[in-house]
């Protein structure tokens, strides 16, 4: 108390207020107090103390002072107060574990077991972040003996959660700890869901009120991947502290491949087909356009045979059918970390796909019109020959049919395909010397090819351009014009706008985990703002990106 007033009133009204003190208690034998406190000794130590008040006996002050709170917030009691620990304790030497757990109106946060041949009930998870977890007290593997005094053995589980839900306040828990407990020594883990996965319509789940459901596309932390079936998750961006069930890799696997063989397969190519499970939605899609036309330039030519595609149909047979069995049984889940391009590193390429007629082009062309200097397109390849105002290298680079077969057949395209007998495709090589060259390299592509823009060397950024609402499509389309598959242009009709929204809203539902940002496109200004702005945090701003693409090579 002394050292707390003196940062504030001074030694010597302290020595007076002690004098007062002493007084009080000791009564008129003061006189010998009061010629020690006058002694000339002692007011000169009262100066050298005074004078170094402010240095170090401020800080030692602090201290004091917070030592002094914690010992009066120690001694008061706090609400709620825990029932006694029980007088008689277990005498068979089996070490017991006695928990109180307070209940709130969050559920507990483990899940327990019987084992089927002894009867005993186990812990069998304690959820990340739960109520459990947070006690440190209760562990998988702990087998319970008593639950608010009832003695659990032989009981369901079901009987035991019947318990849980009927106390009210504290719970106590008589556990035999578990003797090993397994240290969790694994490095968090982020992943992108490449499934939906509902836990409600999966039996297999041990729980379904602690499993987590998520969406092609989303982010998850795996926080707990110790069980070889079942892990913990939370999403990202993470508000809930409570992770919860998600089936492992494996497992996800495993029910992939199974719902995968159960269904009727089709040996043609002709029919989309989209299959949806209780569980997930996998995505079997015999129609992707694997050899459809393609168009990197600006050019209608190469713009039409993406609407004409089914001309270049059969031509490189083998290839159709091949990315749909890579999406179906590609990992359910894809390792990501945070990227963030080092200022000095090669920009990433700017990849944009859309619906046909949505506007893709146009945004393309828009960016690049706003500076040639930063933004440009990747040219392409042709069979067909030079037009008169067409340069080499320029337009296009102008190959002949056998060259241009051989560049496919060493996997140089990220997209080629057919048009009026005439072969078009995008290298590898023709981005990478946009990139090489300090631009940024803007594409557009077709769904097929995300697999080849996704690489550790091109880093793609990939922006979908989704149709706004259909009613708002046709309000800001009244005098925009389509090109038509005969080289001309025309005013949108009413079955144009219908086919955007429904080809938009299948390759949102197939590909949206591959999105790496969706503008709609309403208005054309507010739209290349907000490409713009897109495009810019993708080289400056750190992004959830594939980490084999980070990872040094073996
Ligand atoms: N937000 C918009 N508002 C009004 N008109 C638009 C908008 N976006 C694009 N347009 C117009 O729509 C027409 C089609 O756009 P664009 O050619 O870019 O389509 P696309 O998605 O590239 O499809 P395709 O490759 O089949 O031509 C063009 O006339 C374009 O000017």
């Amino acid at each position: 108390h002394l050292c707390v007033c003196m940062h504030g009133t001074g030694l010597a009204q302290i020595s007076s207020h002690v004098m007062e003190e002493l007084r009080d208690s000791v009564g008129s034998d003061t006189e010998l107090l009061q010629v020690l406190l006058h002694a000339p000794w002692l007011q000169a130590l009262l100066k050298v103390s005074e004078s170094v008040e402010h240095s170090h006996v401020t800080q030692y002050i602090t201290l004091y002072a917070l030592l002094s709170v914690h010992d009066v917030v120690g001694l008061k009691d706090y609400e709620p107060v825990l029932p006694p620990l029980p007088e008689t304790l277990p005498v068979d030497g089996e070490a017991m574990r006695i928990i109180c757990l307070v209940k709130n109106n969050q559920p507990l946060g483990a899940t327990i077991r019987r084992d089927e041949r002894t009867g005993e009930i186990y812990v069998a998870r304690v959820i990340h972040g739960g109520l459990a977890d947070r006690s440190g007290l209760l562990y998988a593997g702990d087998r319970l003996v008593e639950v608010n005094g009832h003695a659990v053995f032989g009981l369901e589980p079901e009987q035991i959660i019947h318990i849980l839900v009927q106390s009210q306040g504290a719970v106590t828990f008589k556990v035999v700890p578990i003797a090993d407990r397994p240290v969790n020594t694994q490095s968090m883990l982020y992943v992108r869901a490449l499934v939906h996965y509902n836990p409600w319509q999966d039996p297999a789940i041990p729980c379904a009120h602690a499993g987590l459901a998520f969406r092609k596309g989303d982010l998850l932390e795996i926080v707990d991947q110790t069980d070889a079936l079942w892990w913990q998750a939370r999403k990202l961006p993470c508000s809930a502290t409570c992770a919860g069930l998600v089936p492992s890799a494996n497992l996800l696997k495993r029910k992939q491949r199974e719902f995968w063989w159960s269904q009727p397969k089709s040996h043609t190519c002709s029919q989309a087909r989209e299959y949806t499970d209780d569980i997930m939605t996998i995505d079997v899609n015999f129609t992707e356009p694997w050899i459809f036309g393609f168009c990197s330039g600006f050019q209608r030519s190469l713009r039409l045979c993406r609407r004409r595609g089914a001309q270049g149909r059969g031509l490189f047979g083998s290839a159709c059918g091949q990315g749909s069995f890579y999406n179906t049984l590609a990992g359910p889940y894809e390792e990501v970390v945070l990227y963030q391009r080092p200022p000095e590193d090669r920009h990433r390429l700017i990849a944009l796909l859309g619906p046909s007629g949505v506007g893709v082009n146009e945004l393309r062309r828009r960016l690049i019109e706003i500076s040639p200097q930063t933004y440009q397109g990747a040219t392409p390849h042709t069979t067909r020959t030079p037009r008169g105002h067409e340069l080499p290298g320029r337009e296009y680079h102008f190959v002949s049919r056998d060259q241009f077969k051989n560049m496919l057949y060493s996997n140089r395209f990220l997209e080629y395909g057919e048009y009026r007998r005439h072969l078009y495709g995008t290298t590898v090589e023709a981005v990478k010397a946009v990139l090489a060259s300090g631009k940024i390299c803007v594409i557009d592509i077709e769904p097929y090819a995300i697999e080849s823009v996704r690489t550790r060397e091109l880093r793609a950024y990939i922006i979908y351009i989704k149709p706004p609402p259909l009613d708002q499509l046709k309000q800001t389309r009244t005098n925009s014009q389509l090109i038509t598959g005969s080289y001309t242009s025309q005013l949108y009709k009413d079955e144009d706008f219908q086919k955007i929204v429904e080809a938009g809203r299948w390759m949102e539902q197939q590909y949206r985990q591959f999105f790496d940002c969706i503008i709609v496109n309403g208005g054309l200004q507010a739209s290349c703002v907000r490409l713009l702005m897109a495009v810019r945090r993708a080289q400056e701003e750190p992004h959830w990106v594939p980490a084999s693409w980070i990872r040094p090579t073996p």
